[in-house]
């Protein structure tokens, strides 16, 4: 039975024809994915359906009767709620008033939501006390919450925003037991996501949004990550691709080729023996110029410690550190920051960059419009012309404010921005998160570029086909050590997964 019906949906911000046509349906007991190319509507439809963003013209109904909610409490109150990637949650609420906050029992006494809680959390295999404050949850754990709330408040249809984004493999296959759970309930889910590849694993359906339209919509069992990356680009035409019989688990297609050589500068730094009390337990790394090694590994594996040692938010301990051929403090007998590598990662608030602030004037370091030199201006604004379209970013204007692009198109352009002002030796958290299959390839050209330059690169990410795609050599973390460096021969998301999921199985043993 229908449980959403979504007909002749459209949706403009200002000239920007965002949604046009847009109609679909999902059934009750159904996982519908959606994708579509960075800045494509997919938040947009997603947030018209929960409410928080209302459209111009077009029909919804829920379980046959008429849904136009007009606000985000109202929608849940109708049985539809959303996770986004980046939710925010007060970090002084508790885990349990967290999962019931909104809620008719959100003023229950704390024992009672406790009990209820940890029922729920465990329904979203989140195994953490529900009296830890929210503040002490890692971010990427908000998303999982929020599922328990919508458990609790028995949503009837749940939109999933990019909430795969930041998990690690083995994470996906936790939310996707979730989802499974919900479609075996008679719920619905729009699943939204540019990770294909996992996503084509749980979807029952696909709907391609394109050109404000819904370009393809087909069952995932006839289509291959391959053909529907294509099928989410402009000017290219939606064909679902057969999965060939013989091969029931295909292996993980490159979706962007991998990089053509390894390099084979000098190395540019030396860590030897690194440690951080408690976390790390003796890493050496070797960065040759123009080397983009990555470090993958489970939460409790020390690979993010290793990743703010490296950029001095951690303190820590080795036997030799040498930096462009210079030897740097050890930080030894007693732990200190040892390198102060810069680092970006798209964890931070609207990607360090003030949302509020105008493409043109977030992009150029001057600060323009005073009485200066016209030529240098006019040299800059075609500067930042050339990067929002070499970036492809679908804005109408570099007048249009930072924070109205969308989650893709911003992450893009702050990375951009950074590698143009960053030093040669950096760490980069996660570069292509959220970004589709197009912008992927941007990016990794914009490392590449700067690797030509002479820049060496950390990448530091939980997404085996990221790092497939833009690292020369992975290492894989498990128990404080670099259990695996997997060599660019051997380099493809499958052995990256594989490394990370057999770490973590050797760390629990
Ligand atoms: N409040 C707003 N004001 C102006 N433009 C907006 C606003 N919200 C969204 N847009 C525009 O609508 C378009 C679609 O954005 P949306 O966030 O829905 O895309 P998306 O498909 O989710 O992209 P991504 O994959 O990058 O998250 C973008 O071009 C964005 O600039």
């Amino acid at each position: 039975m229908t449980l959403l019906r979504v007909e002749g949906l459209t949706r403009s911000f200002g000239a920007r024809r965002v949604l046009r046509d847009v109609s679909f349906r999902i059934a009750e007991g159904e996982i519908v994915g959606l994708v579509g190319a960075n800045g494509a509507g997919k938040s947009t439809l997603g947030d018209i359906i929960a409410g928080t963003t209302a459209p111009d013209s077009g029909l919804m109904t829920l379980q046959g009767h008429p849904y136009a909610p007009l606000s985000a409490e109202d929608a849940r109150h109708l049985g539809v709620g959303v996770v986004e990637q980046l939710i925010r949650i007060d970090p002084e609420l508790t885990v349990a008033q967290a999962v019931f906050r909104g809620t008719a029992k959100a003023r229950r006494p704390q024992a009672e939501l406790r009990r209820q809680a940890q029922v729920l959390l465990a329904e979203v295999t989140l195994h953490i006390d529900p009296d830890t404050l929210v503040g002490e949850l890692p971010h990427f754990v908000y998303g999982l919450v929020e599922i328990a709330r919508m458990l609790a408040e028995d949503t009837r249809l749940v939109v999933l925003d990019e909430v795969s984004a930041a998990l690690l493999p083995d994470e996906v296959t936790g939310l996707h037991a979730v989802a499974d759970r919900l479609r075996r309930q008679g719920r619905g889910v729009l699943y939204i996501s540019h990770r294909l590849p996992e996503m084509l694993e749980v979807v029952d359906r696909v709907l391609v949004l394109r050109e404000g339209r819904i370009a393809l919509d087909a069952p995932s069992a006839a289509l291959d990550p391959v053909g529907l990356a294509a099928a989410t680009i402009e000017g290219t035409t939606p064909v679902p691709l057969p999965r060939p019989a013989a091969d029931p688990e295909p292996a993980r297609t490159a979706l962007v080729p991998s990089r053509p050589a390894p390099v084979d500068g000098e190395v540019v730094l030396q860590v030897r023996n690194l440690r951080v009390p408690g976390h790390v337990e003796g890493v050496d790394l070797d960065l040759r110029r123009g080397e983009i090694i990555g470090l993958t590994g489970h939460r409790s594996s020390g690979v993010r410690e290793i990743a703010d040692a490296l950029s001095g938010e951690l303190p820590a301990i080795t036997d030799e550190v040498v930096l462009r051929g210079e030897p740097r403090s050890t930080g030894s007998p007693e732990p200190a920051p040892v390198l102060r590598l810069p680092a970006y990662s798209p964890d931070e608030d609207a990607f360090g960059v003030d949302p509020g602030e105008t493409i043109a004037r977030t992009l150029t370091d001057e600060p323009w419009g005073a009485l200066t030199d016209l030529r240098t201006e006019i040299a800059q604004l075609r500067g930042v012309i050339r990067t929002v379209h070499s970036l492809d970013v679908k804005t109408l204007s570099i007048r249009t404010v930072f924070g109205a692009l969308s989650g893709g198109d911003q992450h893009k352009l702050a990375l951009a921005r950074w590698m143009a002002s960053a030093e040669d030796v950096v760490v980069v958290h996660e570069p292509t998160r959220g970004l589709d299959v197009r912008a992927r390839q941007q990016v990794r050209q914009l490392l590449l570029e700067a690797t030509a330059h002479g820049t060496s690169v950390v990448v530091v990410s939980v997404d085996p086909d990221e790092l497939a795609e833009c690292c020369d050599r992975v290492g894989v973390v498990s128990g404080g050590r670099v259990a695996t460096w997997i060599d660019t021969q051997d380099l493809t998301a499958d052995a990256v997964l594989d490394a990370i999921l057999a770490a973590a199985a050797a760390a629990a043993a």
